[in-house]
């Protein structure tokens, strides 16, 4: 739901000229743009790269480093059999409609929500609530009015509207087809209903080599390849459990109306974990103790499906001892991805944590909560963190044969009674020929109710009948000669068993998209006639870390400009070096729009006395001292180990300087 948009400093944020801002320093752009662009496509310039690479850097740091997680890179094209087994082939869809006079096609829960929300929009403001303050042309002014009045909605429909959109996410395509009907909401642009809701597969779909018998996708998720190398994984952690894999890369997706900039398009980068955990251990980690007392602001399905969007803050601790939150690792993860997001510069007021509601989960999940963020967009997911039970360890597995399980040496030996499959290989092989290793798969996959049934058929009948999808007609036969399904005793030293996932999903580009509109404020310039934009970034994900300027074209200030980007260089600092003619103040306000967080000037006194100073970008303050001194200054800044407050206790403020109030 759209909630006004604040800047830092808490004033309406004007997002015409934050993207103009945007535009303008090239963080990204609109892809192919010169043939007129592709919509759901964009290019990242230096800066928006640069950022990019800084969130993936601690992001890196924060999970991969810290966590002991295994890293790998797959392949963006998978084979249409890996994504069929998933359920991604049959269930990876969004629902849409298309207007049957202009045929605009749109995405069906986003039509309902923006009709609904408009409707509310302009009943608040017939109640008056947002009054127009601009003088209007009184013609006009009736007119509107008017207008304005057929707008108000009962207080009962205002209620209902707002239980809809409360769980907007948790409709079908029939449910919604319904919401249209009832609530007669018509495209704004034609006057007319939309068709019924269909469902639409968001994988492109592609031919792997030049034959079209090879069909595949580029991914939707980097998920998969994780879990296709689960086996590998366990054993290149010599076998031990818990344990989590990650992966950086992008993924595609077919969405049917791409909007709001980077916030839904159709190639992202996505950072993934998969985190695997016996499901006997409850769920539990090693390290929840030290994240328990951390609060989080949480809304969960039950206060949506009663049509509230109240958040509760609470400890993670508390919420996953009440339940709320349904195991420690599931808690775990939440308060990690807070901490990350808290780290990089993510407005605290604007995070929250929201349950999926139960029709709203993926094909594959149990239980999922996202990080939204709160933007101009209103909230926006930008982590989903799904517990994926064993679902696809255990589709795969099924599907293959591969064993995609944990053996783990028990401390007691176990007896245990059950059913078990001896498979006659010789006979079974040149019997079921090439879908012997499917047909096998399916057979050792079966539950001991599946086998108690079988068995008594092949002792009735001397041949029983399984379901094996994709193989004939699904239903297979096969004989007791090649099969045998015995009620056996037998000691178990080994426990084998099938790893459930705890998933944290980070979405790179939203998340970059909400970091900029989260540090965004506005300055007056000197003349107070202009406000100009800054971006008050951390300096640890700021694009450029130092500006430096000398202070004219004066070729006497060359060599030391050179030595400071030459020592800033050697210890791994990004900088920039502006010698354009614009004036010092025009020049730093260029790279406050680029969220530069330290300039460094370079001026006559320095060729006196070898000092320069060194400004602090949202407070403008400046400090003046020898160049060693503002390098380890600038060293301690960047790192975190000090703050602007500790470099103005330690060196000395440059005079004449304009003081502002700082905002960090
Ligand atoms: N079209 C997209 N554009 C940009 N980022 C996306 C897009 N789709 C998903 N993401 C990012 O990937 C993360 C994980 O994907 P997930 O499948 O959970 O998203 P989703 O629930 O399908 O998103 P949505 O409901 O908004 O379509 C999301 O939290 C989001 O940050």
């Amino acid at each position: 739901m759209t909630t006004t948009a604040t800047t830092l400093k808490g004033e309406p944020l004007d997002k015409a000229q934050l993207e103009s801002m945007l535009r303008r320093r090239m963080f990204y752009t609109p892809s192919f743009e010169i043939y007129g662009g592709v919509a759901g496509l964009y290019d990242y310039g230096p800066p928006g790269c640069a950022l990019q690479a800084n969130i993936i850097d601690i992001w890196r740091k924060h999970f991969v480093l810290e966590e002991d997680m295994l890293e790998v890179d797959c392949t963006v094209l998978t084979p249409h059999d890996v994504l069929k087994t998933s359920g991604h082939v049959d269930k990876f869809a969004d629902w849409m409609c298309k207007d049957p006079k202009n045929g605009e096609i749109m995405r069906a829960d986003h039509f309902v929500e923006d009709i609904l929300e408009s409707r509310l929009r302009a009943d608040k403001e017939a109640r008056g609530e947002k009054v127009e303050e601009k003088e209007e042309d009184p013609k006009k002014k009736k007119k509107k009015a008017k207008a304005l009045e057929a707008a108000k909605l009962d207080d009962a429909t205002v209620k209902e509207y707002e239980e809809v959109l409360a769980q907007i996410d948790n409709y079908n395509g029939e449910q919604l087809g319904e919401l249209i009907k009832k609530y007669d909401l018509r495209n704004p642009a034609t006057g007319v209903q939309p068709n019924p809701p269909v469902s639409f597969n968001l994988m492109f779909q592609t031919s792997i080599g030049p034959s079209s018998n090879f069909p595949g996708y580029l991914r939707p998720e980097t998920a998969q390849g994780q879990f296709l190398n689960f086996a590998k994984l366990l054993e290149f952690n010599t076998g031990q459990m818990p344990f989590a894999s990650a992966s950086i890369g992008k993924s595609y997706r077919n969405e049917i109306s791409p909007r709001g900039g980077l916030l839904r398009v159709r190639e992202f980068l996505m950072a993934e974990i998969e985190h695997f955990v016996d499901p006997e251990s409850g769920k539990k980690h090693h390290r929840f103790h030290e994240v328990e007392d951390i609060e989080l602001d949480l809304l969960d399905r039950h206060t949506q499906l009663s049509g509230k969007t109240t958040t509760t803050r609470m400890k993670i601790g508390d919420a996953v001892r009440q339940g709320i939150v349904d195991n420690e690792t599931l808690g775990y993860f939440l308060a990690r991805i807070h901490l990350f997001l808290k780290k990089i510069g993510i407005d605290q007021k604007k995070i929250r944590f929201r349950q999926h509601m139960a029709n709203e989960m993926a094909h594959y999940a149990c239980d999922c909560w996202d990080a939204e963020l709160l933007t101009s967009s209103g909230w926006v997911e930008c982590v989903g963190c799904a517990d994926r039970s064993a679902y696809d360890l255990s589709v795969h597995a099924k599907k293959t044969g591969a064993p995609l399980v944990v053996r783990q040496r028990l401390d007691e030996p176990k007896v245990i009674e059950e059913w078990a499959v001896e498979i006659d290989k010789k006979k079974f092989g040149p019997f079921f020929k090439k879908d012997g290793k499917v047909v096998e798969a399916a057979i050792l996959a079966t539950s001991q109710e599946e086998r108690g049934r079988l068995a008594k058929e092949l002792e009735e009948n001397g041949k029983a009948v399984i379901n094996v999808p994709g193989v004939g007609d699904g239903q297979v036969e096969f004989s007791k000669d090649l099969v045998s399904i015995k009620w056996q005793k037998r000691v178990e030293n080994i426990r084998e068993y099938i790893p459930n996932v705890i998933e944290p999903s980070f979405g790179i580009g939203r998340i970059l998209y909400s970091l900029i509109e989260h540090n965004y404020w506005t300055r007056a310039s000197e003349g107070g006639d202009e406000a100009r934009g800054v971006l008050s970034f951390p300096p640890a994900v700021a694009p450029t870390k130092v500006l430096i300027v000398p202070l004219s074209s004066n070729k006497d200030f060359t060599p030391t400009v050179r030595k400071l980007s030459q020592k800033l260089r050697s210890i791994g600092i990004s900088s920039r070096v502006d010698d354009s003619s614009a004036s010092i103040g025009k020049r730093y306000a260029r790279n406050d729009e680029l969220g530069t967080p330290f300039g460094v000037t370079v001026d006559f006194q320095t060729l006196k006395d070898g000092t320069v100073t060194l400004r602090e970008r949202d407070s403008m303050r400046q400090v003046r001292a020898d160049e060693e001194k503002i390098i380890e200054a600038i060293r301690a800044l960047v790192d975190g180990t000090k703050t602007w407050k500790d470099i103005e206790a330690e060196l000395p403020l440059f005079e004449g300087q304009e003081l502002d109030v700082p905002v960090r």
